[in-house]
């Protein structure tokens, strides 16, 4: 059984199409990245998967669970990182964590607490309230909610953005760890050198619909990840685009800014 499946799904806020009949497969194990433009769907996609919103139509399952029907059961079942997240301001991280084991009813919560505040480094600041963190302080206590409870898939949307270079290597080390423990994890990313770097299979998703899907490591030599993308979003006949890596998105690697994706 694929970790995450859709059938056909489709999400319209009125006249607006946000998903139009998107059927896609994630085996287990899979790092999948869904990369598209600015308004092409991957949050609504997310945001379905997740139990968060409902369809229009057509179906999905996540980990064996309808997201429409049971909301409950994958959002247990799953860790969830969304864009732009923070912890409360005002609790700190310990707090936080204190209260995210709680709401999932772990044990040991104390000793996981350490655990990833040592492995994301933020021992030092595990009691200060979250509204005096730097954003990447917040996101590390963030992404630390995300596997705290060490789930068998989780969502994250822009994983890498506002950390330093040595704590995005380490983010990357442990995202292809989870993986290769037969995890897995599916990601929404404007940063294609990244998608590249880490993911097994991308999907690409143009006006609410999946167009390709590749695994970067079968690119040839010579061919970037994102000459690809542009081939597969771009209308024929209006190739021009960004020379930056992330089409319709930032102007930079995270590695270069501390901006989130607009
Ligand atoms: N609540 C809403 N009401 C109306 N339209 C919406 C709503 N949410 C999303 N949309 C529209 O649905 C489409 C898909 O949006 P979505 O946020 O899924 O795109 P995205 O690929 O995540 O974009 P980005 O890369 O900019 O974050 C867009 O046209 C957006 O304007």
């Amino acid at each position: 059984m694929p970790a995450i499946e859709t059938m056909d799904l489709t999400k319209r806020y009125g006249d607006v199409t946000a998903l139009s009949s998107l059927s896609l497969s994630v085996p287990e194990g899979e790092l999948f990245g869904l990369l598209g433009p600015n308004g092409s769907g991957k949050t609504t996609t997310i945001e379905i998967l997740t139990g968060q919103l409902d369809p229009t139509e057509g179906t999905a399952s996540v980990l064996g669970h309808d997201p429409a029907g049971d909301p409950l059961a994958v959002r247990e079942a799953v860790g969830i990182l969304p864009e732009r997240e923070d912890p409360p301001s005002f609790l700190t991280p310990r707090e936080y964590l204190q209260f995210v084991g709680d709401v999932r009813g772990l044990s040991g919560v104390d000793d996981r607490i350490a655990e990833w505040a040592d492995r994301l480094g933020f021992v030092d600041t595990l009691d200060t309230i979250s509204t005096d963190l730097s954003e990447g302080e917040r996101q590390r206590v963030m992404l630390a909610q995300t596997f705290v409870h060490e789930p068998d898939l989780v969502f994250i949307d822009e994983p890498l953005v506002n950390l330093d270079p040595i704590m995005q290597a380490e983010v990357k080390d442990h995202m292809r760890d989870y993986c290769e423990r037969g995890n897995t994890l599916f990601l929404s990313t404007h940063f294609l050198e990244v998608a590249e770097e880490l993911c097994t299979s991308v999907g690409i998703v143009r006006d609410g619909d999946l167009v390709a899907e590749r695994d970067p490591r079968d690119l040839d030599p010579d061919e970037q990840l994102l000459d690809y993308f542009r081939q597969e979003v771009e209308p024929e006949g209006n190739e021009t685009g960004p020379e930056n890596g992330a089409v319709a998105g930032p102007a930079a690697t995270p590695a270069e800014t501390d901006e989130r994706d607009p």
